[in-house]
């Protein structure tokens, strides 16, 4: 991944959206998000279900209007109204949006068309996409006839056949088999490559570790840390990720532990709702009280992992809370 400009010049930025507000009768789903991209830098907004993630894009793409804030991209104001910059803008929705009795060449020259692309330039453009996406070999086939993670890809090419300058994606891996996911990921290094501004939007912290040159978590609404993943691994740096696995009366465990002094967050996971997992600081010398609660508790521990800090530790340490609850 090469690194895009540590200080984006401002005139240059691709994406400046200020202050953004939405409420949903009384509930604020956006309060006060600010998010600036520079050209061939990947952004991406982590937070769980529920945050505020596809509000804040519906809004960057002038598909929501917000009740407060401002959205520019390449400068020019973007509004629910058409207008310039929304051609500038790819929007890639979670919702596969595409004609299954098409085939794939002809649904994203269908797109294509949408934005008043000149025949030659389209037909280039299509195949340029096609290779974009790894969908090359199959692109005379009716989209019916693909893989859902095909259909997901197509679906990103879709958003991207009028060569944006932002593209959108709407967590464009959920669901998606290990394969096509593993293609959407590398195809979407290769956008940023490429001088793309692109804007991600995940609950999946690998994704963004992996992806992303800075990453803003958002949580009930608010955009409550921003960073490169380093940076935001460093707000935990003094803290050590716990994972135990046990068996016996996990959520009584789990609150006791949430008392211990130097016990900065703890959350419930594992796949059989058997595993707590805390952000402690100094876990060798609290080793011994976790463990001493849980005899106390008549809980049994079956495994001790004392692991480096990652994006979910962060995110545990600065909400108590787990990313996938
Ligand atoms: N049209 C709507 N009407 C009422 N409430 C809404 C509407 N759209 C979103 N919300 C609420 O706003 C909050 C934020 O939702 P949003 O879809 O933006 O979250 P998200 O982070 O994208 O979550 P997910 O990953 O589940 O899509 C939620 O509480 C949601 O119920």
């Amino acid at each position: 991944m090469t690194d895009p400009p540590r200080n984006p010049d401002t005139a240059r930025l691709v994406l400046d959206c200020a202050h953004l507000v939405r409420r949903f009768g009384d509930r604020t789903a956006v309060d006060d998000v600010s998010l600036r991209i520079a050209p061939g830098e990947t952004y991406g907004l982590l937070g769980p279900n529920g945050a505020g993630k596809t509000t804040t894009i519906r809004m960057v793409c002038g598909l929501l209007r917000p009740d407060a804030g401002s959205v520019r991209v390449a400068g020019r104001p973007v509004s629910t109204a058409a207008g310039p910059a929304k051609q500038l803008i790819g929007f890639v929705p979670q919702d596969v949006a595409l004609y299954a009795d098409l085939s794939v060449r002809e649904n994203l020259r269908f797109f294509g068309r949408l934005y008043r692309l000149p025949r030659r330039r389209l037909e280039r453009r299509v195949d340029e996409v096609l290779d974009l996406v790894d969908l090359a070999p199959r692109a005379g086939d009716r989209v019916e006839s693909l893989s859902g993670g095909m259909r997901r890809r197509l679906n990103i090419g879709a958003g991207l056949v009028h060569s944006p300058t932002l593209l959108v994606l709407d967590e464009p891996t959920v669901g998606v088999d290990p394969q096509s996911r593993h293609a959407i990921l590398e195809s979407v290094t290769r956008f940023g490559e490429e001088g793309m501004a692109v804007l991600y939007t995940t609950h999946y912290m690998e994704e963004a570790e992996r992806l992303c040159h800075r990453v803003g978590i958002i949580d009930r609404g608010r955009l409550i840390a921003e960073g490169s993943p380093r940076e935001l691994v460093q707000l935990v740096a003094e803290r050590d990720r716990v994972r135990l696995t046990a068996v016996g009366g996990l959520s009584a465990y789990a609150e006791a532990c949430r008392r211990l002094p130097r016990v900065e967050g703890v959350a419930r996971g594992g796949d059989r709702g058997d595993v707590v997992e805390l952000v402690v600081k100094d876990a060798r010398s609290l080793l011994p009280d976790l463990l001493d609660l849980a005899h106390r508790q008549a809980v049994g521990i079956r495994s001790v992992e004392i692991d480096e800090p990652d994006l979910e530790a962060v995110f545990l340490h600065l909400t108590g809370t787990a990313l996938r609850e």
